[in-house]
């Protein structure tokens, strides 16, 4: 997938591009990302990129005609028809069931706010579609895009090593994720289950999703509304309220 950032920050995005499964994808070429800074499209001395606020208040909003030009720089840099997004708490909150579908998208450019944001008419004009990775405010819209890229480079074909994962990956199955354990076998006093040792493939299987459903009622009965439940599911839900309430 093509993305092109636009960030008055571009080095903060090594973090995705630099490091772990999202670096590996960038160096497969699975994944493309690059920057563009609104800052290299200035003309005056001081290479302003804010300005103040029709109306007055506190902070400052993003000069209008640097970031239009850095979003033209983005859109040029992939591949036609890409989404323009604009990472803000105004958004729609981003969740499994958006990155999944985001992940379909040939390419994005990804619009990183500083300061109080973006003139509402640019954004009307250059934005597509607004995203928010929740309920809170940050001091820039760069850890957002990174959140997002990342969470969508896992859902890429052949990014993350055993295809499965993502599949099985309990939050793409609107569920909690099961626990997980690895040696030492006794660790502080505390044994791995049994279940996990049995090798029996099966039972562990749904010992996991009894888990993951467990956990899920236990933790976020709110998600455990969203989701449509198999007679197995049920069951194994059943067994282990039953076994919590003992
Ligand atoms: N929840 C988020 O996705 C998120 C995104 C960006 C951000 N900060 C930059 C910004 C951008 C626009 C308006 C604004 O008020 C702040 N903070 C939080």
């Amino acid at each position: 997938m093509d993305i092109s950032v636009v960030s008055l920050f571009p080095e903060m995005f090594a973090a995705v591009s630099d490091y772990g499964v999202t670096g590996r994808a960038v160096q497969n070429g699975l994944l493309k990302i690059q920057c563009c800074n609104p800052r290299d499209y200035t003309t005056d001395r001081h290479q302003t990129v804010d300005d103040r606020p029709y109306g007055g208040g506190p902070g400052m909003v993003m000069k209008t005609a640097p970031l239009e030009q850095a979003i033209q720089a983005a859109k040029a840099s992939v591949a036609p028809g890409a989404t323009v997004i604009y990472l803000s708490p105004q958004g729609r909150p981003l969740d499994q069931e958006g990155l999944v579908e985001l992940a379909q998208r040939p390419s994005l450019v990804l619009l990183a706010g500083r300061y109080e944001g973006v003139d509402e008419r640019l954004i009307e004009a250059e934005v597509d579609e607004e995203w928010s990775i929740g309920d809170y405010v940050l001091s820039g819209g760069e850890l957002a895009a990174m959140v997002m890229i990342d969470g969508l480079s896992r859902l890429l074909p052949g990014v993350l090593g055993h295809h499965l994962s993502a599949e099985q990956d309990s939050f793409a199955e609107g569920l909690l994720d099961c626990p997980h354990y690895t040696r030492p076998e006794h660790y502080r006093g505390r044994a791995v289950p049994d279940v996990l040792l049995s090798g029996n493939h099966e039972v562990i299987r749904r010992w996991r999703l009894k888990q993951s459903l467990g956990r899920t009622w236990l933790r976020r009965r709110d998600l455990l509304q969203k989701v449509e439940l198999s007679d197995e599911q049920n069951t194994l839900l059943a067994e282990f309220i039953r076994e919590h309430n003992d």
